[in-house]
């Protein structure tokens, strides 16, 4: 594949729309949302045929649900692509504005980055959101998603391009970047990421390999979004039955996305009232999971000697503290105070999403203050860090660095800002 060849084209097309006004971009949106309904079986067939792979490769039922595609899950797919258009468009958008003493009007305004590239894993989901987020900020894309979601993307790109151009459109804002084969899988990775002056930023949603790879070799201004290592901390005026459907839904609701419970820690003096109550809750899950006990937890001397008995309740090693277990595992400690737990997860996390289960609003405004991440949440699910759960109609990923963006990235991610300066003649003394 000739990339590029591919940005040039893309280049062209960001430079016509980040000049298009809302109207016609989300004219071409809607193209899109009806291309995707439209292609629905070839969709669905081709899906199937990246999941029958991943399965015959191996791949874990929970890391194939982020792949499968349903009728229903398509619904949400095209349903958030309308969400999406009811969007404020944040191009043009005047952030400040004032005059100098000499009479200089000075405005800053948002526009567009240009060419935008996005690495993202097995969702296709992803692909539509991506190239939304992108095309209604006014940037042109290019996806590269997982080699296992290859078939599925292929078509995806392929409506959304017929829609946007149905639509009067931009039908060259969009394309898909495709992996190659064996040794030189990963080739168009690095192409991607030493590409610069035609890509102007790169946003990789992946595991530690991709990071790692971006770290150490992008050329590229980066968006990172990173793994999560994530903690639910049950404090010692918690309510018992909050806590237990808290961590149950972090853990639970979808456990290989990067917002899922990998670590829990309860205060000592809730252990007898939260741990046995939670283990009980994960119970039900067992036939749907296929483990027993439903979840396996891994954990410390005192939550062992709390929970100890059944086959799912294991001694943690030390490489569970900051484990990224993506499974129905998960470690479980228990802390003294809330500073041993702020402490433990500053140490541990990767800057995603933590909470703090407690009816002490001082000690909920201490953990918010303290935690270093991009959510802190009280008496909340950590599985609501999410674009589309914040309002804000899908997500590019979740930035965990702290420049530009932080948390789940819409459309002002995209953006960046211009000073606009109207002069009448002036001249600098
Ligand atoms: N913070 C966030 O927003 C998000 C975080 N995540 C995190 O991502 C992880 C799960 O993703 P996972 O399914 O493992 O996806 P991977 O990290 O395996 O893959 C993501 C993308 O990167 C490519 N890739 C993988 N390794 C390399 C490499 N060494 N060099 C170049 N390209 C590479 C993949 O290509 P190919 O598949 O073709 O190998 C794919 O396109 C979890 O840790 C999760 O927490 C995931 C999504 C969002
Ligand atoms: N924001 C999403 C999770 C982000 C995501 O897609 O992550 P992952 O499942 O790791 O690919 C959600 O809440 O479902």
């Amino acid at each position: 594949m000739d990339l590029d060849a591919v940005c040039a084209s893309l280049r062209l097309a960001s430079a016509r729309l980040a000049l298009s006004p809302a109207e016609k971009k989300n004219a071409a949106l809607a193209g899109a949302a009806a291309a995707l309904d439209a292609a629905r079986a070839d969709i669905l067939s081709a899906n199937r045929r990246d999941v029958e792979r991943a399965r015959a490769g191996g791949t874990s039922e929970a890391m194939i649900a982020r792949l499968a595609l349903s009728d229903s899950s398509l619904d949400d797919i095209i349903a958030s692509l309308h969400v999406l258009i009811e969007q404020t468009d944040p191009v043009g958008q005047v952030i400040a504005g004032w005059k100098v003493p000499n009479g200089l009007e000075i405005r800053q305004v948002r526009v567009p980055l240009g060419v935008a590239a996005v690495i993202y894993e097995s969702r296709p989901n992803v692909t539509v959101d991506a190239f939304a987020l992108a095309y209604k900020s006014g940037n042109a894309v290019l996806l590269r998603g997982s080699s296992s979601a290859l078939e599925s993307n292929r078509v995806i790109v392929s409506a959304i391009r017929s829609g946007l151009a149905a639509s009067g459109g931009e039908s060259d804002a969009v394309a898909l970047s495709e992996p190659g084969t064996g040794a030189d899988s990963h080739a168009d990775v690095d192409w991607i990421l030493g590409a610069r002056g035609k890509i102007d930023v790169a946003l990789p949603r992946g595991g530690a390999s991709l990071i790692r790879r971006v770290v150490e070799t992008a050329r590229v201004p980066v968006i990172e979004t990173g793994s999560g290592v994530c903690h639910v901390y049950v404090d010692s005026d918690a309510d018992p039955e909050m806590a237990v459907a808290i961590a149950e839904n972090s853990k639970i609701q979808k456990p290989a996305a990067c917002n899922s419970l990998e670590c829990l820690l309860v205060h000592r003096d809730k252990a007898e009232a939260v741990l046995p109550a939670l283990r009980s809750a994960f119970a039900k899950y067992a036939a749907k999971t296929g483990r027993p006990g439903g979840v396996e937890l891994r954990c410390d001397g005192r939550s062992f000697s709390v929970l100890s008995g059944p086959e799912n309740v294991v001694r943690a090693e030390d490489s569970d503290w900051g484990m990224e277990f993506l499974d129905y595992v998960m470690a479980v400690r228990i802390v003294d105070s809330v500073e041993e737990a702020v402490e433990y997860i500053n140490a541990h996390n990767t800057k995603h999403s933590e909470t703090i289960v407690t009816s002490s609003l001082e000690r909920a405004r201490y953990f918010q203050n303290s935690v270093d991440a991009s959510c802190v949440y009280v008496n909340a699910s950590i599985r609501f860090t999410d674009g589309g759960q914040f309002g804000m109609g899908a997500e590019l990923g979740i930035s965990t660095q702290k420049l530009h963006a932080r948390g789940p990235m819409g459309l002002t991610a995209l953006t960046t800002t211009k000073f606009l300066i109207d002069g009448e003649g002036h001249i600098r003394p």
